[in-house]
Parts: C-alpha cells; sequence; structure tokens
C-alpha cells in the first residue's frame, strides 16, 4: 500500500465539515487535556509489540485463540500496574483499558480476567464488609488471586431466586457447606470459570438454623493458588465462616441470621454492570458507525443520475437514513449512559449512608436503559453492516465480531425482556400513585401532566416530540395498567393476569425508556451548546433532532393511537427527517473523525482513517494460511479422486 496516502473522498468529505472534529474530540473526553491523556494511553498499549497483531486471531484454534488471550490480558495488566505506579490510571481508566474499546480490540475474542474486574472485585466492594475487602481486595488488585463471578446455574440464569446452590451454615465448625446437588445446579456461564479464575463470588442459598434466608454471595476457592488444579467438586465443599460477604445480610457464629435492609442489595453488582453496559454498547455502536460512514463515503456504486459518474454511496438517501440514525443514537445512549452513571453514584452513597429511597428508580431505570442500549446498539451495529454490503459481511470487517459482542449484552446480566417488565412493575406501580394523586419520583413526573392532556399542536420543536413521546409512554402504561385491571375484576389472579397483559407491558416499558433517552439527550444538547462553536452547537443540534423526529417516526401507530397528530403533522415530520439528512451529510465524516478512533482500535479495512478501503481488504485477505500456497491438499485427498471417478 502506498504510504501516506488518503483517499481523495474522505480529503473532500473533510473540508466540506462545518465544524472542526477536534473540538468535538475534546468534548466528548472531556478537554484536551483529556484527550491527550487518553491517546497517550492507547499508544502505550498498542505500540506495544507484544499485543499488536502479527496475525488475525479468526485463523487461530479455540484453544489457541484462549491462550493467546491470557498472554495478552497478563501483559495488559501489566501495562496497567505500571500507569498506576505513575499516577496514570485509576478504576475508570482500568475499566477503560480492560473492558472498553480498547479492550476490545487488544483482546478481540474476550479477556480471560474481565469479570475479574467487572463483577468479582465490585461485588466484594458493595457486598463485602470492610474487614472483607481490607481482606480480598488488595490480593484481587494486584492479581494475587483470579475472581468470577458465578451465579447464573445450567437451570437458572433469569430467576435467581430459583438458584439451587446452597450454603448451609455449621455453627459447630464455623463453616459453610456449599453443595450444587444436581446438573441443573451446576455454575454455568462465569466468565474465566473454567480455566482462568482460582475464586470465584459465588450466589448460594442460605440455610442457617434449618431456615433459608434466599440467595448471598460467598467467596469460594475454585482452584489451588500453585498448581492451579481445581479443588474438589461442588459437593459439600466447607469454606470458613467469614467468607461469607456479610455488609448487607449477616450470620452469627452461633448461626442466627441478620437480615439486611433490603434483601435486593445482594442485586448490587447488577446494577453496577448494567449502568456500565449502556456506555459499553454506546461505544462499540460508535465503532462500528464509524467503520460504515467512511466506507460509505469512498465507496462509489449505480447511479443517482445516469448522466453523472457513479456517486459515493453515501448519497444515496437510504443510506443516510441507515447510518445517520446510528451516530445520533450513539450520542443518544452516551449521553443517557453519563446521566445514569451519576445517578448510580449519588443513589450507591446514599446506600451507604442507610438511605434506600432512590433504590428502586434507579434499579427501574437501570434496567430499561441497558435493555434499550444493548438492543438498540445490537441493531444499529447490524444496519451498519448491512450498509456495508458484502464487505460488511466479512470477519475482517470488524462488523461481525462486534455485533456479536454486543447482541450478548441483549442477554447477559438480566435478559432484555425480563428487564424490561421489572421496568414495567415500577411504571404500574407509578400509574396508581398517578391515579391515587400520591406523589411520584422524577423519572416518571411526567405521567401527571401527560394525564391532563391527549397533545398538544404541532409545532417543529424537539420539545413538542418529547412531549409526544410522553404521550405514548403514558398512553401504554394506562392501557397496560387498565387492561391488566380488567382482567383481575373479571376474576384472573393477578399474577395470571400480568403475564396475559405482558406484551402492553414490555412495549410500555420500551416507550417509557424512549421518552426518557429523548429528554436527556435533548436537555444534555442545550446544556452543552452555548459552550462550544456555533458550528458544532448547529451539528450537535441537528443530530439530537434526528434522533427525535426518527425515532417518533418509528412509531408512528402509536402515535396515531395517543395522541391527536394529523397526517399533515406526519407529513411535516417526514420532510423534517429529509432536511436532516441533508444537512448531516456534509458532516457525517467529520463526525466519525471526532470520535477520533485509533485505526488500530477500529480494526477494519474498511474503516481506517486514510479511507484506501480496497488496498487494505487485499492486504487482510492475504493475511489467511489458506493463500498462503496456490494448492490446497483437500484437492489432491478428495476433490481429484472425485474427479477422476466421474471421467
Ligand atoms: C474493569 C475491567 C472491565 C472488564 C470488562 C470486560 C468485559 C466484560 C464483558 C462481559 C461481562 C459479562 C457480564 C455478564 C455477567 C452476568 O450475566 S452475571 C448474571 C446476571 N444475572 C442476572 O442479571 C439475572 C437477572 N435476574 C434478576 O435480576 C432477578 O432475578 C429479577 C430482577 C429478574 C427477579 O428477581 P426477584 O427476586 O424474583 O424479584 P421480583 O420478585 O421480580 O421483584 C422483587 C422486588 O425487587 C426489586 N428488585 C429486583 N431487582 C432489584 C435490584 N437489582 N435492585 C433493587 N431492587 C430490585 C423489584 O423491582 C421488586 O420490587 P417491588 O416488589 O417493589 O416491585
Ligand atoms: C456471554 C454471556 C456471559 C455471561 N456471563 C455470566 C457470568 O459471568 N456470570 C453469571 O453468573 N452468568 C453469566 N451469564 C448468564 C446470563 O446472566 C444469563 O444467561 C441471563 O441472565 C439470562 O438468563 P437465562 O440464560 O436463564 O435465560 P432464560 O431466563 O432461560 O431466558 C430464555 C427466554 O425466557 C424468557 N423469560 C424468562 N423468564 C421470564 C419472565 N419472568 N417473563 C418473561 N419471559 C421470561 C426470556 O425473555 C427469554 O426469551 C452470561 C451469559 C452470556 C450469554
Amino acid at each position: 500500500m502506498p504510504a501516506n496516502t488518503m483517499n481523495e473522498d474522505l480529503k473532500r468529505e473533510r473540508q466540506r465539515c462545518s465544524f472542526d472534529p477536534k473540538e468535538l474530540t475534546y468534548l466528548l473526553d472531556g478537554g484536551e487535556e483529556k484527550t491527550e491523556e487518553r491517546r497517550q494511553r492507547e499508544k502505550f498499549f498498542l505500540d506495544d509489540p507484544e499485543l499488536s497483531e502479527t496475525a488475525p486471531s479468526d485463523y487461530l484454534s479455540h484453544k489457541e485463540k484462549y491462550e493467546h488471550a491470557v498472554k495478552k490480558a497478563c501483559i495488559v495488566f501489566k501495562k496497567v500496574q505500571q500507569l498506576q505506579a505513575q499516577g496514570k490510571a485509576g478504576m475508570q481508566n482500568f475499566r477503560e483499558v480492560l473492558g472498553g474499546q480498547l479492550g476490545s480490540a487488544i483482546l478481540r475474542d474476550g479477556n480471560p480476567l474481565g469479570l475479574h474486574y467487572v463483577m468479582f472485585i465490585p461485588t466484594i466492594m458493595g457486598q463485602g464488609t470492610i474487614e472483607q475487602q481490607a481482606e480480598w481486595i488488595s490480593k484481587a488488585w494486584n492479581l494475587e488471586i483470579i475472581g468470577t463471578y458465578a451465579q447464573t446455574e445450567l437451570g437458572h440464569g433469569t430467576f435467581i431466586r430459583g438458584l439451587e446452590t446452597t450454603a448451609t451454615y455449621d455453627p459447630a465448625t464455623e463453616e459453610f457447606v456449599l453443595n450444587s446437588p444436581t446438573l441443573t445446579s451446576y455454575k454455568w456461564w462465569p466468565g474465566g470459570l473454567g480455566h482462568t479464575a482460582n475464586y470465584a463470588v459465588v450466589v448460594a442459598q442460605l440455610y442457617s438454623q434449618g431456615i433459608c434466608h434466599g440467595i448471598h454471595p460467598f467467596i469460594v476457592q475454585l482452584r489451588d493458588e500453585e498448581t492451579h488444579l481445581p479443588m474438589p467438586g461442588f459437593e459439600n465443599v466447607r469454606i470458613p465462616w467469614n467468607y461469607m460477604l456479610m455488609k448487607n445480610g449477616k450470620v452469627l457464629k452461633d448461626g442466627s441470621y441478620v437480615k439486611s435492609p433490603s434483601s435486593k442489595l445482594t442485586y448490587g453488582t447488577m446494577i453496577f454492570v448494567r449502568v456500565v453496559i449502556v456506555q459499553d454498547a454506546a461505544n462499540y455502536l460508535r465503532k462500528a458507525v464509524t467503520i460504515a460512514t467512511r466506507y460509505s463515503a469512498v465507496r462509489h456504486q449505480s447511479h443517482i443520475k445516469e448522466s453523472a459518474p457513479e456517486p459515493q454511496i453515501l448519497d444515496f438517501v437510504t443510506q443516510q437514513h441507515k447510518l445517520f440514525p446510528q451516530l445520533a443514537t450513539y450520542f443518544a445512549l452516551h449521553y443517557s449512559g453519563a446521566w445514569l452513571w451519576d445517578m448510580y453514584n449519588n443513589v450507591t452513597s446514599e446506600l451507604e449512608s442507610g438511605e434506600l429511597d432512590r433504590l428502586p428508580e434507579l434499579h427501574a431505570l437501570a434496567c430499561c436503559l441497558k435493555a434499550v442500549s444493548a438492543a438498540d446498539a445490537a441493531q444499529g451495529i447490524e444496519t451498519c453492516r448491512l450498509a456495508c454490503g458484502g464487505h460488511g459481511y466479512m470477519s475482517c470487517s470488524s462488523l461481525p465480531i462486534t455485533y456479536g459482542l454486543v447482541t450478548a449484552m441483549v442477554t447477559y446480566e438480566g435478559e432484555n425482556t425480563v428487564l424490561l417488565l421489572q421496568t414495567a412493575r415500577y411504571l404500574m406501580k407509578a400509574w396508581q400513585n398517578c391515579l391515587d394523586g400520591q406523589p411520584l419520583t422524577p423519572s416518571v413526573q411526567y405521567l401527571n401532566s401527560v394525564r391532563r392532556s391527549f397533545g398538544g399542536v404541532y409545532h417543529k420543536s424537539v420539545p413538542w416530540i418529547i412531549a409526544s413521546m410522553q404521550r405514548i409512554a403514558a398512553g401504554k402504561i394506562e392501557t397496560a395498567h387498565r387492561h391488566m385491571n380488567d382482567k383481575i375484576k373479571r376474576g384472573v389472579n393477578s399474577e395470571d393476569a400480568w403475564n396475559e397483559t405482558s406484551i402492553e407491558l414490555v412495549a410500555a416499558s420500551e416507550a417509557h425508556c424512549k421518552a426518557f433517552i429523548v429528554e436527556t439527550y435533548y436537555n444534555s444538547v442545550q446544556q452543552i451548546v452555548p459552550s462550544v462553536s456555533q458550528q458544532l452547537g448547529k451539528a450537535l443540534t441537528e443530530l439530537c433532532e434526528l434522533y427525535a423526529v426518527n425515532t417518533l417516526l418509528k412509531n408512528i401507530g402509536d402515535l396515531l393511537r395517543y395522541s391527536n397528530v394529523t397526517t399533515g403533522d406526519l407529513e411535516n415530520l417526514q420532510r423534517w427527517l429529509e432536511e436532516l439528512l441533508a444537512a448531516i451529510r456534509p458532516n457525517a465524516v467529520g463526525i466519525v473523525d471526532g470520535f477520533d478512533i485509533n485505526d488500530a482500535i477500529i480494526a477494519s479495512p474498511l474503516g481506517a482513517y486514510d479511507g484506501n478501503v480496497y488496498e487494505r481488504l487485499f492486504a487482510e485477505v492475504s493475511k489467511s494460511p489458506l493463500n498462503a500456497k496456490p494448492v490446497n491438499e483437500s484437492f489432491h485427498k478428495y476433490l481429484k479422486p472425485l474427479l477422476k471417478s466421474k471421467m
């Protein structure tokens, strides 16, 4: 590939952009200094020859992939320690390096230490007493031990009250006896459990004095610290009394049980990871949309006008409609995720001082935001893949693997439907409170005002869209609530009525979440615009408007059902959408440049900064071991005899 050549289309795109992409980069990083620190950090890892790929891991066996990942995870860990020693990395950077887009670029096939950092350490911090934290955290932090989070069993993942593993307290020896007596009680799925971890937080049903007290977390050693040989399996395994994490519920040495202020505090790590997922989903989406946008600016095909040369595929309005909403969705999830992170930190410090009031609202928001961000990012990444035609299907495009990582988010840490039903539980109570004139928490305040009006007159503004989406959400909440209560009045018991209404409950929850995201995104942009250049402010406003208009248009049926919108209003909305696509078009490449994702993290011949798509694609496929020899052995072994036999 010729060195330092830049694709001519991308050059032109960059000249057309109305704002300076650097300004967007600084905004997203939190300032020029932060951008510089991030770039230095990325360079520190990506320039390390031991971490850079000599050949794509696609061509390795499963076993080789695992060994390769462990090797790299260890190098990364040592490098993080070096940064920490220099005061250049804290917990947040740890997550970025090991779990964020940098981590996923270095450890393309998964991080064997991921669960150690994302769940094992946070569980000890959130559920352990001060003494237990003192005992375990530094060991875990320094990687003297490697942990995982073993909750899910072969038979139960969602319904954790149904877990079968037991931990029975024996006061005679001051030990817990752990047991997984059936096939369905075997721990199944925990990341790193098979070969990497030597300790786990095991979630088990606590029994003491003959009474079951529900699920609680226990630290269990899985492998010998020296030989790494597995400890005896989960049949009557004894662990010391103080290996039960006892910040919340406790067992005293005599076996008496002291209840937690809320049994749901045991579920705290799950809330933490759901909050983290919102940001991670957004970041994976921005990587995919960077690839697809740059590719679409470089790729020419077909005609808009027969007389003109083949256009960039980005000039097809349908292509813009595939990609620009994904750009906007990134920002929407980014700002909603930041909002949720702040709420999580505030509520967590309130919990520390015994205030539990805001926990249900945090749980309700974390559940629906995790579900919607995982689903929308997965769908958005798949749209980006489709937008790249055949080349998007290639593994080296990085789009299939990115989709694979994000679609897993739909299932893990609470399956999406299940989480949306948790939010629906909260919304049903909120609606009842609304009917009873009881106070409402901030995120459902809108139910009160929307209840009083069927809809305002259309005006071309995001506040009108927010009000419309709130009307849809309130309408769906009211409908589900009414249908469920009608069933109960007809004699259906409340649990069956819930199940029979659950399609509407899930839809209500999604609508509530979408209204929340649009409002949070809009409020964030309103706050930012006065502090940035007029050009960037305009670009950010257009993206926010696009997210709002596009989301509303995807819900036309609901809009017609729950508001007094006219068909003329819908035509106006469609025109507005098309105007926004045209307005964003000149800035599309500038926006993804503003994301400032290093080429090594992009890891796709379709999406590199220089736009040398075809040269890079060719170089990539040349790496396949299959292409090393002109004739593969299978020809002589199988094809040739078959061809001969036909002669
Ligand atoms: C630093 C380095 C980073 C490296 C990163 C590497 C990358 C890592 C990559 C991947 C990580 C992968 C992580 C995946 C790990 C996992 O998946 S771990 C397993 C997660 N499992 C789940 O999430 C299970 C889902 N199920 C549940 O959460 C619950 O069982 C349930 C909520 C569905 C039901 O629980 P149940 O006890 O039956 O509750 P209910 O009866 O339905 O409700 C009772 C009330 O409790 C409230 N509630 C439920 N959950 C919570 C909570 N978390 N907090 C607060 N309150 C909660 C619920 O609303 C009910 O309240 P009311 O009675 O008032 O209505
Ligand atoms: C990549 C990956 C990594 C994971 N890592 C870990 C880990 O490190 N540690 C760990 O403990 N676990 C881990 N898990 C397990 C994960 O948390 C569970 O798979 C997840 O919580 C879903 O539970 P399940 O598999 O039991 O699904 P199920 O609950 O069996 O879901 C199957 C279907 O049933 C439906 N369903 C279930 N219950 C209800 C309900 N109440 N109402 C309506 N529909 C319902 C669901 O919507 C879904 O459609 C991981 C899973 C994956 C995929």
